[in-house]
């Protein structure tokens, strides 16, 4: 049974399956979420939530104090490209910018679970975290979906949307735990290199499959 602070589950025992997505930067955990969300689940973004946290006042002090006023803009907000710039480049920042924004992120992470167990509206629980084997969030998910895009598909996807060049894809994607890894810890795999549709076809499908499982346990 999912506990009262939303965090502790085992398999299948809590009112409703908790989900958790892996995936290189650029595969699709997102889209895969947005498909998840049409069908009834409720999505925890750890992206989203980060960015939250980088605004929070005291945060943005401390980024201040560490990295200096470049890292501010002109109205006060943090530069989220100018954090990126050093810490991805230097894994004993990252890890300290982790030490600080995580904490705020497992503490809404766990708010907004315990919203949702136990919800009738909410048919399973959505971890939509880049970072969840990093953080040991696989723990607190009841099973594992790899959404699995080509390098040279992701590049693409990541060069329109976001801007970023091969060389910022490989430097977060060497950031986290290789793409073997994650593909062996899955209970399920989506193929997302080709349209949102067909993405949205696999979710809908995994997402049946694991009701099926959950029911039947
Ligand atoms: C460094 C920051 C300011 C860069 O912001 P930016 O807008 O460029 O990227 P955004 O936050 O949208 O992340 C985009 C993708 O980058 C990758 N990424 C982000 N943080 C990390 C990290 N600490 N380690 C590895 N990859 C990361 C993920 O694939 C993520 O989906 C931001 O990513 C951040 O604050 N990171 C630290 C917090 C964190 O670990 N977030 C991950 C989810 S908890
Ligand atoms: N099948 C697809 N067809 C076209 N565009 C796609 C497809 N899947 C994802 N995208 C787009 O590619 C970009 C990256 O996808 P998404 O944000 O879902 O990746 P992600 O795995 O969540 O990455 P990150 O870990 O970096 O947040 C997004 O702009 C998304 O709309």
């Amino acid at each position: 049974m999912t506990g009262s602070d939303g965090l502790t589950s085992g398999r299948f025992r809590g009112s409703q399956p908790v989900i958790g997505l892996m995936g290189a930067p650029g595969s699709g955990k997102s889209e895969v979420a947005r498909a998840l969300t049409g069908e009834g689940c409720a999505v925890i973004d750890a992206d989203v939530l980060a960015r939250e946290a980088l605004e929070h006042p005291e945060v943005v002090a401390v980024l201040r104090s560490w990295l200096g006023e470049g890292v501010v803009d002109g109205e006060g907000r943090v530069d989220r490209g100018a954090v990126g710039a050093v810490v991805f480049g230097d894994e004993a920042s990252r890890r300290r910018l982790e030490g600080l924004i995580h904490p705020r992120v497992h503490a809404e992470r766990a708010r907004l679970r315990s919203g949702y167990v136990g919800d009738p509206g909410v048919v399973a629980i959505v971890e939509d975290c880049p970072l969840l084997l990093e953080t040991g969030l696989d723990g607190e998910c009841d099973v594992l979906v790899f959404v699995d895009a080509p390098r040279s598909v992701r590049e693409e996807r990541v060069y329109r949307t976001r801007g970023w060049s091969a060389a910022e894809l490989a430097l977060r994607e060497g950031a986290q735990i290789g793409l073997d890894i994650k593909r062996e810890r899955a209970d399920y795999v989506i193929v997302n290199d080709a349209d949102p549709e067909h993405c949205r076809v696999q979710s809908r499908r995994v997402l049946s499959q694991i009701l099926s499982s959950c029911s039947s346990e």
